[in-house]
């Protein structure tokens, strides 16, 4: 963290599927097994595509956990040729990294040989720990238990994969849950140095859920929580919130530096009623702090060589498109 800079990452989001085998109470981006469940390869690639002719330097691959296990779908899969979504990710990925944009996978939870396979084609990885707290929101999720996301961030660390976390605040953990959670992502990056952000994201309710008539998270608790990560947090891990989920011009006073991966060209698929402010737009909300564009992987790890060898050439070749974009 830089004081007064405010970093953000242009990125293009694709949903390899909406199956997923949690069922998260405040979700509406899991859909089940049905036509059209697997994002076909053509819009995949003209996704990335776009991106680059765009300038995005992310492709945040973001998809529903372990669609495997969910009856019917091997056969969706199937059609593309691939066993697996993972298998399915990582080829994209490989598509993505030759056509110029750098993978960043969030696909829930993935075991250690599952991380070390597909952190050989990602720039940095991401799994949110949303709470240490055991809510009835995620009593259908088996993925979202607290030890079982803590243990991937762990094997994470181990692998050393500049890592994206974050919590969602507003799904039933209390002020001492908030704390609680800060408190174990703090001690994973005392033990491993991998976190590289932590998302404060708000809960957003969304009609046809359970949650539906749940209360928001006043704005007083999420800049109170932003306070707490900055005092748990060491001053290495950036803190993001998404400037299309809240009034982030009020959060960045709050101590937020990151306004994460915004889109050009994609929707927030997990939030699709909040469309993202235009790049041009985002100055209005950062005040006098200056703006500046970043890639998924943070220079720190670019500095200590925490990437595959395969993503060197283009780490370098988009980190000087960036700058050459800044000083325009
Ligand atoms: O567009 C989005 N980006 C999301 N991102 C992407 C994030 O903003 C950027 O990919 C990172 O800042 C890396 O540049 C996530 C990344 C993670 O690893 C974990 C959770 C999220 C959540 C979202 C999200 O809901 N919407
Ligand atoms: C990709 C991330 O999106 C978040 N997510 C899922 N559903 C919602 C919602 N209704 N409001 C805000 N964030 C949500 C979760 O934290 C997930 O990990
Ligand atoms: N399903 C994964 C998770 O919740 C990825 C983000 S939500 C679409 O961790
Ligand atoms: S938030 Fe992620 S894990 Fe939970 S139901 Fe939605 S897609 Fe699945």
């Amino acid at each position: 963290m830089q004081p007064g800079i405010i970093t953000y990452s242009r990125n293009v989001f694709l949903p390899l599927t909406n199956v997923c085998h949690n069922r998260c109470s405040y979700c509406i981006f899991k859909t089940p097994v049905k036509d059209g469940c697997v994002m076909p390869k053509a819009d995949v690639l003209s996704t990335l595509d776009l991106g680059v002719k765009s300038g995005c330097t992310e492709a945040l691959f973001t998809f529903g956990e372990r669609p495997g296990l969910e009856d019917g779908f091997l056969e969706y899969i199937r059609r593309y040729g691939y066993e697996t979504i993972l298998e399915y990710c990582y080829d994209m990925s490989l598509s993505a990294i030759e056509m110029g944009i750098l993978p960043h996978t969030n696909a829930g939870i993935l075991d250690y040989n599952e991380l070390e396979w597909l952190g050989d084609v990602n720039a940095s990885m991401g799994l949110m720990l949303e709470t240490t707290a055991d809510i009835p929101a995620h009593k259908n999720s088996p993925g979202k238990k607290p030890e079982v996301r803590i243990g991937m961030m762990e094997d994470a660390g181990k692998l050393k994969i500049p890592f994206t976390t974050g919590l969602l605040l507003g799904i039933g953990e209390t002020p001492s849950d908030r704390t609680e959670s800060l408190e174990v992502i703090e001690s994973l990056h005392k033990r491993y140095g991998h976190i590289q952000e932590v998302i404060i994201q708000n809960f957003c309710p969304k009609e046809g859920t359970s949650m539906e008539k749940w209360p928001v998270p006043a704005k007083e608790e999420i800049c109170d929580t932003i306070n707490l990560a900055r005092e748990i947090l060491p001053d290495d891990i950036s803190i993001q919130i998404p400037p299309n989920l809240s009034d982030a011009s009020e959060l960045i006073e709050c101590g937020v530096n990151d306004l994460g991966g915004v889109s050009p060209v994609t929707i927030d698929y997990v939030n699709p009623e909040h469309p993202w402010p235009e790049i041009e737009n985002l100055k209005n909300i950062i005040g006098k702090r200056r703006l500046e564009e970043r890639l998924c992987i943070y220079q720190k790890y670019i500095d200590k060589g925490w990437y595959p060898e395969r993503l060197s050439g283009l780490i370098d070749k988009l980190n000087k498109d960036i700058q050459h974009r800044s000083y325009k």
